[in-house]
């Protein structure tokens, strides 16, 4: 297969494993990984802890260095410092990550996250240099009546706006259907590729065709060792962000099967 862009594999951990757990974890997975990405230059794993647990999982990846393999944090505030009880800084998650997640569904749902606050999210992580994951995504009732395109074309408009010329080059769009996540019913591989594709669309009218060939549009939802091969087998999904498969080994699974298509 012809590459345009690496892949990327990101394993959200939702709220699972405190510093202690998460740092066995990882001790005991990151071999495996990192072997995968010793032999495949094209493909970039990113490993996202509940905040708490980000040093301890810092800690094991600097005593047992890969290549490819990086932190990220699932949640940032925009803001620089000060009085803002329970949040944690971009200058914070720079210290220790290279990427954040935002806008993740269950922010936009339990923590009623809005597109502007998710679009200042964005923006101040790349101002500090950091790498946002902006995750999208309908739900069931907006699925089952035919509006998911319109949905998500107003969230990506919302959410990825004002960014300037560099800026839209480095971000990740993450396309998970809520009605995807966490049920074991991932979307087909062929409606994932058609939304994804309509989300690239989307982005082109707004930053430009060399931009949105660039940037990294991945699938989300009830992703598994089983059917990663089925989703990063359409040239316009770009890897995956994985939920509960990222906290066992199916993790590694899906990253040697990411490797495989992406072999040079
Ligand atoms: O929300 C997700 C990743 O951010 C997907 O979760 P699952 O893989 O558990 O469906």
């Amino acid at each position: 297969m012809t590459i345009a862009r690496t892949a990327i594999i990101a394993g959200n951990w939702k709220m699972n494993f405190g510093p202690k757990q998460a740092a066995s974890f990882t001790s005991n997975i990151l071999p495996t990984l990192g072997k995968i990405t010793r032999a495949n230059p094209h493909v970039l794993s990113i490993i996202c802890p509940p905040a708490i647990s980000l040093a301890a999982v810092h800690e094991v990846m600097e005593a047992m260095p890969a290549p490819h393999i990086e932190l990220g944090a699932q949640n940032m505030y925009f803001e620089e410092k000060g009085a803002f009880t329970g949040e944690i800084s971009p200058e914070m998650v720079k210290e220790l990550c290279t990427t954040v997640i935002l806008g993740h569904s269950e922010r936009r749902g339990y923590f009623h996250e809005n597109d502007e606050l998710v679009n200042k999210k964005v923006l101040a992580a790349l101002n500090h240099g950091l790498r946002p994951i902006i995750c999208v995504g309908e739900n069931l009732a907006q699925y089952e009546s035919g509006k998911t395109h319109s949905f998500i074309e107003t969230q990506i408009q919302h959410s990825l706006a004002n960014l300037d010329a560099t800026q839209a080059k480095q971000i990740v769009i993450a396309y998970e259907p809520i009605w995807a996540i966490g049920t074991g019913k991932a979307a087909t591989a062929e409606g994932a590729n058609q939304v994804i594709h309509f989300i690239r669309h989307t982005y082109t009218a707004m930053y430009g065709q060399t931009a949105a060939d660039t940037i990294h549009i991945l699938y989300g939802g009830s992703v598994t060792g089983a059917n990663i091969a089925d989703f990063i087998a359409y040239a316009d999904i770009d890897g995956a962000l994985i939920g509960g498969s990222s906290i066992k080994s199916d993790f590694a699974e899906i990253l040697q099967k990411t490797a495989n298509l992406y072999q040079s």
